[in-house]
């Protein structure tokens, strides 16, 4: 028989669908139950590499070990990394099959996947007694239902409860859950069980006559009330958004260990990818994580990180124009430390070829490592173990470009001149006997009296962290309530909360016709559907790339 299971979706994105879902997956594996996440589709910069080679989505690595499981394809059988506004490179079972634009992808790429990403399910309802899926922005995008494949859609294939994470911290919670129910289909609204509230303040006594109302408009209970927990914010998937600016990730609030504090400032860099990347610092009492973008905020830093990203010559380019490039520079000549990481680590080399990312050909890099970058259509997708400053090393690598280091002493698979270190290797500041050997030697070359604590494990933070998750949804959600949803499906006999979802223009198939009961038509795929973006990203060549199959 199937496991059983859930979809959390949200009513916007960043409602709390990545922590709840890792809240309900710790919970269930603490009462012994075999559990797996579950996300058809990701669109993220932050993703990582299993143990078989593939790249997914951080959120669902991180749910993964929420439950105690080692993280697969099968949890995220699709990854979007966004390269533009417009396109974004397709990641299909770990693996990257291409570059294409939102309009050819929704346009009928997506929907084909559909019999993928249920498949994929299946398997792991096969293997586990309950899958936690997580859905994707609000289930209630009407323009985006009818090729949907990560929230109703798959709820729909799965027969799966819906169980709607709203963030009451940005108000509009009542309208919210109200209208994402309202603009529903009949037989979508059929599984959408009820509701749960997130990053709550205050006194929940005053809350109840609102969740009182909503029963009495929807027929739908609330399943738990989760206070605002600070420092949860693990693992995001918020590659697209804009700036990170003066965002400070989230420290230990342990004192410093030393006399002094550590301060690092992060070059918000476009398409930031794996920021996730200098958490591992925050974690360390003492250290001060900034993201910046104005030249002027290096000044003080002790330690500048150029992070990862999905556009190495758009965020030269960008350095360049904020003064950033010049500030980096002089900062290497002064001997004051910098680290480039994967995207970052590109920059500070000699030169970046790239017919691949960019297609801007040959491009002058910061000159600050002797490195040659070449682009290749293959991606590095590995999980490598190494030694730097003597100690241990674990990373992943998920890069396009190929290092030709030639000097500098060697620091993992890149190098180090002075006090500039660069390598592709992403996480490797979560090994901890590096990390302080690392942040010894930048406080030394800062002149700081920074002293890391001897103890601090980043891997045990991070379970404390899991274990928050689940204290949360233990302690303030009805767990006996969402167990029936898990093993029973949705409640039968909810109501139908009008108008339900409105026929999309043009298209008899979706919308109102459905809630009437009638099958759909399949939509008639044109060849455009298929078009992948020709001038962003990988461009012709990487077409025929695509396994038109597999998609
Ligand atoms: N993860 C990254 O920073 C990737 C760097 C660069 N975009 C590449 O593909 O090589």
């Amino acid at each position: 028989m199937s496991g059983g299971g859930l979809l959390v979706a949200g009513t916007t994105s960043d409602a709390g669908k990545s922590v709840v879902t890792a809240g309900i997956c710790r919970w269930l594996v603490r009462r012994g139950v075999k559990v797996a996440p579950f996300k058809a589709q990701n669109m993220s910069l932050n993703s990582f590499v299993t143990r078989e080679g593939a790249e997914i989505g951080r959120a669902q690595a991180m749910q993964a070990q929420a439950a105690r499981v080692e993280p697969t394809a099968l949890m995220n059988p699709v990854l979007l990394k966004p390269g533009s506004d417009r396109s974004s490179q397709v990641v299909l079972m770990g693996k990257p099959v291409g570059e294409m634009s939102a309009r050819g992808y929704h346009g009928g790429r997506q929907e084909a996947l559909l019999g993928t990403v249920t498949d994929c399910l299946e398997q792991l309802r096969s293997a586990y007694d309950a899958v936690i899926c997580e859905g994707a922005g609000s289930p209630a995008e009407i323009n985006l239902r009818r090729t949907d494949i990560v929230n109703m859609g798959i709820a729909r294939a799965a027969r799966f409860p819906v169980l709607v994470v709203g963030d009451i911290d940005r108000g509009g919670v009542f309208a919210s859950f109200f209208g994402t129910t309202a603009l529903l289909s009949a037989e979508d609204q059929s599984l959408v069980a009820g509701y749960l509230v997130n990053k709550f303040r205050g006194d929940v006594s005053l809350l109840e006559p609102g969740l009182d109302m909503l029963y009495g408009l929807t027929g739908r209970r609330t399943y738990g009330v989760l206070p605002y927990a600070h420092g949860l914010g693990i693992d995001e998937e918020d590659g697209l958004r804009v700036s990170l600016r003066g965002a400070v990730r989230e420290s230990v609030v342990a004192p410093p260990h030393g006399e002094d504090v550590l301060r690092v400032a992060v070059c918000a860099v476009p398409l930031m990818s794996n920021f996730t990347d200098v958490d591992a610092l925050a974690a360390e009492p003492g250290v001060v994580v900034r993201f910046v973008d104005r030249a002027e905020e290096l000044a003080d830093a002790d330690l500048v990180v150029v992070p990862g990203t999905r556009g190495t010559v758009k965020a030269l380019a960008w350095l360049r124009e904020r003064g950033l490039a010049e500030a980096l520079v002089r900062r290497a000549a002064e001997g004051r430390p910098v680290l480039g990481i994967c995207g970052g680590f590109q920059v500070l080399g000699e030169r970046i070829e790239d017919e691949v990312e960019s297609r801007a050909g040959v491009v002058d890099g910061l000159g600050l490592l002797p490195v040659r970058i070449r682009f290749d259509r293959a991606k590095t997708l590995a999980r490598p173990v190494g030694s730097a400053l003597g100690e241990v090393v674990e990373g992943y690598e998920i890069h396009h470009g190929v290092a030709d280091v030639r000097g500098g002493e060697p620091f993992l698979d890149g190098c180090r001149v002075g006090s500039v270190w660069g390598t592709h290797w992403h996480g490797s500041l979560e090994s901890d006997a590096f990390r302080r050997r690392f942040l010894e030697e930048v406080a030394r070359a800062a002149g700081r009296r920074f002293v890391p604590a001897p103890d601090t494990c980043f891997g045990v933070l991070r379970e404390e962290q899991l274990d928050r998750l689940g204290d949360l949804v233990e302690e303030h959600a009805d767990t006996d309530a969402l167990w029936r949803l898990i093993e029973g499906g949705a409640p039968r006999g909810l109501p139908f909360v009008p108008p339900g979802a409105p026929s999309v223009p043009g298209d008899v198939g979706a919308g109102a016709s459905e809630s009437r009961g009638a099958a759909p038509d399949p939509a008639p795929q044109s060849p455009e559907g298929l078009d992948f973006a020709g001038s962003a990203g990988l461009g012709q060549e990487a077409e025929q790339h695509v396994d038109e199959e597999a998609l």
